[in-house]
């Protein structure tokens, strides 16, 4: 047996290679600005997707003959994209605007070093290579306070937070100060329980955080009922105050980065309520900034309409008219005028625009109060995916969708007369609707961890989107191990499906999987439709395999009709007169449903026995324009013929 490399001297290669990388990293970002100069003379739009699809499909191709996984080479990227065109921006921005791109800038954010303002505020300035003078305040206030009389030059104020939602005392504040917003930036806050000493959860009796914190952690909390909570003014305070604690029975809710400037380390992480757990600021000044052209641009105004019916409606027919999206909409009351309301607006378009100017306009005549509140650079990069096809590097086949024309507003809502449009459904790398064919999965649970991941990698190496995990157990497999399943297929870049039967099973359940299963046996249970319209998790209906078409569509009617749109409709097979104990594919229903439906619709074929059935059948679902399929587990057990068959669906 070939004996192992010392460990120390393998770690030591790692950490040369380590060093190699980041040099590389480095170099890509000069060019990147090399590019971002380019652009600046040719006046060319930052962003250039083709451009970015191009590259990652030969990275993934040569990441590939590396035995480097796609998933892995994309994830990768899309990072480093991210990072170049915010790089690229930020350039721009200063270039057009040299009063914000001084040497040094004072800024003002809430708490102290370590706080969630601070850490956006250095990676703002980082970006714009502006050496940081730090003044930290007690209240959003205070903040405005000290960039109106020009303590500071810029102010950080968050704005939402995707567990937590609106922070409304920042738009209250909003509503009467002279500064203009000039810049944004969102940061993943991963909130941890920071200790010191070492100390684990077991040791710790009281708990210091900031009411935000509290809030977007509250599962976590819940769960541990014991420990005691005090709030504070910022998560700086919070750990502040653990430092100069006599014991270490207390705690702080935190980022790592912010405990570590304490020493203190964390011995648990991933609180918040949310995977996706990000913050987003705003900056503010005195001077208002230009955007180039070449930049993303967003707007934020803040009006009062007036009141009566359909105010609200008629401005915002306005932004329609001229083609202007509305990317955010709040709404707060108006200190001193019970029952008013102050409506905020981001809109994604630029001050400058004829467009935009001309909006303002005419919503001057329909309002009481406008003021626009800033125009800023858009600091979302939105991860630019591969298709199918692009990841086996075939060539696109494009695939155009019949569409009626004409609208009735008491036509059933699944019904293409209700809406034209075919739903389009994107969660993860799982898309439906836009004519790309969908591959999913089918798994029993519960299974071991070590098999489920097994089984995943090979099922994302094979093709598929994801996973719908069917409890095969006579007992209820539990939330912990569902959502334990979940964060596999997250990792390995798989979107998760969990089939529900009962109301508190659904309640629970969309709290970690990506979509949520009804099977046709409770495709009849109107409790658990209803309440399947009341979340906003996509849904899949299973057919029941004795109900009619026009049955089905009742069903997905009664979940449209509570709220929640994202359906997508499950043929499965229905029983036939010949043979009862065997389902069949009802293709004649399938074509009826796809000609009279918006909804996209997924064939199942795990009732088929046979492998080569399967693959007919498979065909014939994907040659009706139907949006996918879902494959049985015990279905096609041999991977080069399951590879090949995905591949033949995808082109
Ligand atoms: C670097 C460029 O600008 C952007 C960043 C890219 C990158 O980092 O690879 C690719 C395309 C653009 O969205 C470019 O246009 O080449």
């Amino acid at each position: 047996m070939k004996k192992a490399p010392e460990l120390n001297q393998t770690r030591e290669q790692i950490t040369a290679l380590d060093k190699e990388l980041l040099s590389l990293l480095s170099k890509r970002r000069s060019l990147s600005l090399d590019v971002a100069r380019s652009k600046e003379v040719d006046v060319r739009p930052i962003r250039d997707t083709k451009r970015e699809k191009e590259l990652l499909a030969r990275l993934v191709q040569q990441g590939r003959e590396h035995g480097l996984d796609a998933h892995f080479v994309i994830s990768l990227y899309q990072s480093i994209i991210e990072d170049s065109v915010l790089n690229q921006q930020a350039y721009l921005h200063g270039r057009a605007n040299p009063e914000i791109q001084q040497p040094q800038s004072t800024i003002a954010y809430l708490g102290a070093r370590g706080s969630y303002s601070y850490l956006a505020a250095s990676r703002f300035c980082q970006r714009r290579q502006v050496e940081m003078i730090d003044l930290g305040c007690q209240s959003f206030d205070e903040i405005v306070k000290s960039v109106e009389l020009g303590h500071a030059d810029l102010g950080f104020l968050p704005i939402e937070n995707t567990s937590s939602g609106s922070i409304n005392e920042v738009y209250d504040v909003l509503q009467h100060t002279s500064l203009s917003i000039v810049g944004e930036t969102t940061i993943e806050v991963g909130h941890c329980l920071l200790t010191k000493d070492g100390a684990s959860l077991e040791d710790i009796k009281t708990v210091f955080a900031h009411p935000q914190p509290i809030s977007q952690c509250s599962h976590w909390l819940s769960q541990h009922p014991k420990l005691t909570l005090a709030y504070c003014s910022s998560s700086a305070e919070a750990m502040q105050n653990v430092i100069d604690a006599d014991d270490n029975s207390v705690a702080a809710i935190g980022s790592a980065e912010g405990g570590a400037l304490y020493q203190l380390s964390a011995a648990e992480n991933g609180l918040a309520n949310q995977k996706i757990n990000q913050s987003r600021f705003i900056v503010v000044a005195r001077k208002v900034v230009d955007v180039p052209s070449q930049l993303p641009a967003k707007t934020t105004l803040i009006m009062a309409t007036g009141q009566k019916p359909g105010a609200l409606v008629e401005t915002l027919l306005v932004l329609k008219a001229h083609n202007i999206n509305m990317s955010k909409l709040e709404s707060r009351p108006i200190p001193g005028t019970p029952w008013e309301e102050m409506f905020y607006l981001d809109v994604d378009a630029n001050l400058a625009t004829a467009e935009l100017q001309q909006a303002l306009k005419e919503l001057e005549r329909l309002t009481r109060f406008i003021k626009v509140l800033g125009c800023y650079p858009c600091e979302t990069v939105k991860p630019t995916q591969l298709n199918n096809s692009q990841l086996l590097i075939e060539p696109v086949s494009s695939k155009e969708t019949s569409e009626k024309s004409n609208t009735l507003d008491d036509a059933p809502k699944h019904s293409t007369l209700y809406r034209q449009q075919k739903t389009v459904i994107e969660v993860k790398q799982f898309n439906v609707g836009k004519g790309e064919f969908a591959a999913i999965k089918q798994l029993d649970i519960p299974m071991a961890n070590d098999a489920f991941a097994a089984q995943v990698k090979q099922i994302k190496e094979t093709g598929y989107q994801a996973v719908l995990m069917l409890n095969t157990a006579t007992e209820s497999v539990s939330l912990s191990e569902i959502k334990q399943y979940c964060h596999l297929l997250d990792q390995a870049g798989l979107t998760s499906v969990v089939e529900v039967n009962s109301v508190s099973e659904i309640n629970d359940t969309v709290k970690v999987a990506d979509m949520v299963y009804i099977s046709g046996k409770e495709m009849y249970n109107d409790e658990l439709l209803c309440s399947a319209g009341s979340v906003t998790t996509p849904v899949l209906l299973e057919r029941n395999t004795m109900a009619s078409t026009a049955d089905w569509l009742a069903s997905a009617n009664k979940i449209l009709t509570q709220g929640n749109q994202q359906l997508i409709l499950v043929e499965a097979g229905v029983r036939s007169f010949t043979t009862p104990e065997q389902l069949s594919l009802d293709l004649a229903g399938l074509i009826e449903v796809i000609a009279l439906s918006h909804l996209p619709i997924l064939g199942n074929t795990s009732f088929a026995v046979e492998d080569n059935l399967v693959s007919q059948q498979a065909k014939a679902i994907k040659q009706l324009s139907a949006s996918g399929l879902i494959i049985g587990n015990k279905q096609l057990t041999d991977t080069t013929q399951q590879t090949e068959l995905l591949h033949q669906l995808h082109q």
